[in-house]
């Protein structure tokens, strides 16, 4: 049994892994009286038409943010400012605007000067994703169990807040509140790392000259089948994460030059205990991590689950 709709128009603006994945969730849920979306191209709206899981889908980003009660970017984050300024003058009374975007502080100075007082801004930020982009490459089913950070600027309505966090948790998210900077710290640590050390593994392993690229296919076995699945991820998402977070990836980008430093020093000098050590470390903060998301699995889980299932039936 569906839901009683939490907003009464929901306006998603991009319609790819992120806006096709929450559109889809909202739909089998029933959280929104009518979905309107929008997609740049001409080709990409054709094709969400085709798939069926919007009410409407229309031309332009103005008119999908008309009248909308939520309206969620869901857009590459150098994009966000641009079309806050687009949408602003057709935004209605009260609403609420929020993006996805995975940098929050550059999202909220680029978009927060276009939006007018009356207007509700609560920044978001799921921490679900795959290396697939496009109208097809979304699922209800991503956001289940996973965080979704919330950056409201100082003095945003509660009441909002709430209303949006309400959103996510009844798509499956575990919501958390933070500041925009301590946010794209953490995330710079977390992720944006991790996608850049994949960037250059697989190119690396690609340029070597005593090894050949078909060696390296032939023999990627785990670790590295991982590192290329993550080196898969959006060209346009990743270059704008990069350019918008850059003092928190540099940050830590130089902790982790200073440790691979450390771990170079080891192998050099054979130094068997010092490798030990680190490893058995890692190998803890794994296993807690690990564990963390056994403890912190939503109570309901199961129930929204099959939710989502029966509704995408
Ligand atoms: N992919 C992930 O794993 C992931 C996870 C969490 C958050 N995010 C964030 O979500 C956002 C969307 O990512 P995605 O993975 O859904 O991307 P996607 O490439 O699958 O979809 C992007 C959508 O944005 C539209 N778009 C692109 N440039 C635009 C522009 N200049 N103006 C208006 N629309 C534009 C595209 O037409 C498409 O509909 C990004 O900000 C990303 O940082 C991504
Ligand atoms: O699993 C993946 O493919 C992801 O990279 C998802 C991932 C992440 O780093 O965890 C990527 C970027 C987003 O901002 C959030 C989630």
């Amino acid at each position: 049994m569906n839901s009683a709709p939490m907003f009464r128009k929901v306006a998603l603006i991009g319609f790819g892994l992120i806006g096709g994945s929450i559109a889809r969730g909202a739909k089998s849920l029933g959280l929104a009286g009518e979905i309107v979306t929008t997609a740049r191209s001409e080709s990409t709206r054709a094709r969400v038409r085709e798939l069926g899981i919007v009410d409407h889908v229309v031309e332009s980003n103005a008119e999908a943010a008309d009248g909308a009660d939520l309206v969620i970017l869901c857009i590459p984050v150098g994009a966000c400012g641009d079309v806050a300024q687009e949408i602003a003058p057709h935004l209605k009374h009260g609403a609420i605007v929020s993006d996805v975007g995975s940098v929050k502080g550059a999202v909220v100075k680029a978009m927060a000067p276009y939006l007018p007082e009356d207007i509700h801004f609560v920044p978001a930020h799921p921490v679900a994703g795959t290396e697939n982009s496009g109208p097809d490459s979304g699922f209800a089913e991503l956001f289940i169990n996973r965080w979704c950070i919330l950056t409201p600027p100082e003095g945003t309505n509660a009441e909002a807040t709430e209303k949006l966090a309400a959103f996510w948790r009844a798509l499956g998210a575990n919501v958390e509140i933070m500041t925009p900077e301590h946010h794209d710290l953490v995330l710079a640590v977390t992720s944006h790392l991790p996608h850049l050390i994949a960037y250059t593994i697989v190119s690396t392993a690609e340029e070597l000259e005593g090894v050949t690229q078909s060696e390296v296919l032939k023999f990627s076995a785990g670790g590295f089948r991982d590192f290329t699945r993550i080196a898969a991820s959006d060209p346009t998402m990743w270059r704008d994460v990069f350019l918008t977070n850059k003092d928190a990836v540099l940050e830590m980008l130089g902790e982790f030059q200073e440790d691979l430093s450390k771990l170079t020093r080891a192998i050099r000098r054979g130094d068997g205990d010092a490798l030990f050590e680190h490893f058995t470390r890692t190998r803890a903060i794994r296993r807690g991590i690990v564990q963390i998301g056994q403890d912190e699995a939503a109570p309901d889980f199961g129930r929204r689950h099959k939710q989502l299932g029966k509704g995408a039936e």
